[in-house]
């Protein structure tokens, strides 16, 4: 479990302090206005910037007492626009700095839609394919290393992973996000852009506004149509649902 004790940078980019902890089978929505800070939380997250202000544990250790080699085995960072290398396969590319099991590999490409590219270069991809890849390549560095002792499925980090995915397969992820969330006790943490999808598919949202989280909790209770409208200067149109979760948001025309 990840926990954040008052951690945040007082650095820019700055982030006020936060008290929350991120916990196992749980999709948690990352969600705000450009530039709000949802990135730079992802940092503090994943231990690739350390806080200036309290401390991040995982698993009761702060994040800089692990060694980037258990690190990796414990969390993984899919980034907005990961840079692809080299010439590689699609195959390779998943199972990359992984050793994982070839059975894993068959079931992460068939899971993200793949398998029809298993051999192709993935310098000849297109936008949303390269995105499920990289996808796929975080899942795979969480599987494969695994060990017996692993207190659940550690801490996978999204950032905006469906920013290049149509309509259907922005719902294919995430419904398959949220059931490997339950399947393998992963905690997934996801920067969207897209409110209607942290309203559908996570458990909880936190909603961020330069450089603050200002709020954190079920999606029903975060977002509020009001003031999402403020907050991202932008006029809605909020349409109930029949099941009562939080309101679906329309621009208004
Ligand atoms: N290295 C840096 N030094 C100073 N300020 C920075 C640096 N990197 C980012 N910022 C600023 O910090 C703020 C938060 O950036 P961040 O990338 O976390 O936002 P974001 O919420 O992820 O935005 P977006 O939705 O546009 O991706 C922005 O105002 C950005 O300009």
């Amino acid at each position: 479990m990840l926990i954040l004790h008052r951690a945040g940078f007082v650095d820019p980019p700055c982030l006020a302090p936060i008290q929350d902890k991120v916990v196992p089978g749980e999709l948690l929505a990352i969600v705000g206005p450009n530039g709000a800070g949802k990135s730079t939380l992802l940092s503090l997250l994943s231990g690739f910037r350390t806080s200036q202000l309290g401390v991040v544990t995982l698993d009761g250790r702060t994040i800089e007492a692990w060694t980037p080699a258990t690190l990796a085995s414990r969390r993984a960072l899919v980034a907005q626009q990961e840079p692809m290398g080299f010439d590689w396969s699609v195959r390779d590319m998943v199972a990359l700095g992984s050793d994982p099991e070839p059975a894993l590999v068959e079931q992460l490409l068939a899971d993200l839609e793949l398998v029809s590219l298993a051999d192709r270069s993935v310098l000849r991809l297109s936008g949303g394919e390269r995105q499920r890849v990289m996808v796929a390549r975080g899942l795979c560095q969480l599987m494969a290393r695994r060990h017996d002792g692993a207190p659940d499925g550690g801490l996978l980090l999204l950032d905006e992973p469906t920013s290049a995915l149509d309509i259907g397969q922005q719902q294919r992820l995430m419904r398959r996000l949220r059931q490997l969330a339950r399947q393998q006790h992963m905690a997934i943490v996801c920067v969207l852009h897209e409110l209607n999808l942290a309203g559908t598919y996570a458990d909880r949202v936190w909603l961020m506004e330069e450089g603050q989280r200002i709020a954190g909790g079920p999606p029903e209770e975060v977002l509020e149509p009001e003031d999402l409208a403020r907050i991202y200067r932008a006029e809605l149109q909020a349409l109930a649902r029949p099941d009562g979760g939080p309101a679906w948001l329309a621009l208004t025309p």
